[in-house]
């Protein structure tokens, strides 16, 4: 018998490829957003730096999202809580695989107005809108009241925000939970690995090697 996944789906194989091959002129795009922000991202709002960086993607790779739908089809999470969907190539993946569980949602949330609409309009032609609800705004406030436990947690907004997005969900982990970080090797991370990689914080904690890095981390 021969088995299929939705990543297979020709509008998702479709969507992410296309996806990927814009986010190929990121350094273009990120250029152009520097002179936007004459004096760097330091002295500016998560807010700014998002409209700043509007049109560049930052995705996680392919292999990454791979990983990203194994793990949701492995955990069967009731609901995924993503951080930062800049135009949802990370959300595919986890949509996908809940998708295939079939049942679950992801949740997701972005500052950034423009990619919120290009991420819906993605969702929809995928046929994974069903399974996704997109929060408009910032996560320290649109996470602030989630009415669930969180099953499955991906962190992959500004990177000096994973750890407080992280203490904000942290009432809503059960033991067992996995929270899995983007790009180890950033120094702006460093702060959150520290914090997940103490035991004493309670968790356990590896480092995957796919790509850029993830850190994924085990509520214990
Ligand atoms: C690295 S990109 C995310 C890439 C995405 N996960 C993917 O694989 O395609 C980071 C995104 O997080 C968003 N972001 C940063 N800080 C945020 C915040 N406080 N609340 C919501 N979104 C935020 C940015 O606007 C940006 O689009």
């Amino acid at each position: 018998m021969t088995r299929t996944h939705t990543l297979a789906d020709p509008r998702v194989e479709a969507a992410l490829s296309q996806m990927f091959a814009r986010a190929a002129h990121d350094a273009d795009a990120a250029a152009l957003a520097r002179e936007k922000l004459p004096e760097g991202f330091a002295p500016t709002t998560p807010q700014e730096q998002s409209d700043a960086a509007a049109e560049i993607y930052m995705p996680i790779s392919a292999a990454g999202g791979q990983l990203l739908y194994n793990l949701v089809r492995a955990v069967r999470p009731s609901t995924v809580v993503e951080f930062g969907t800049s135009f949802g190539i990370s959300t595919l993946y986890l949509a996908a695989g809940v998708r295939d569980n079939g049942t679950g949602r992801v949740i997701t949330t972005e500052l950034s107005r423009t990619k919120i609409a290009a991420a819906r309009r993605t969702f929809a032609e995928t046929g994974l809108d069903d399974v996704i609800t997109v929060l408009e705004g910032d996560a320290r406030h649109t996470l602030r009241d989630l009415d669930t436990p969180a099953d499955l947690v991906l962190l992959d907004g500004w990177k000096d925000l994973c750890l407080p997005v992280l203490h904000l969900l942290e009432p809503r982990l059960e033991p067992g939970t996995l929270v899995i970080a983007d790009d180890v090797d950033l120094d702006s991370l460093r702060p959150y690995l520290s914090y997940v990689r103490d035991p004493a914080n309670g968790y356990q904690s590896v480092t995957f090697p796919v790509e850029d890095g993830m850190e994924i981390s085990c509520r214990l």
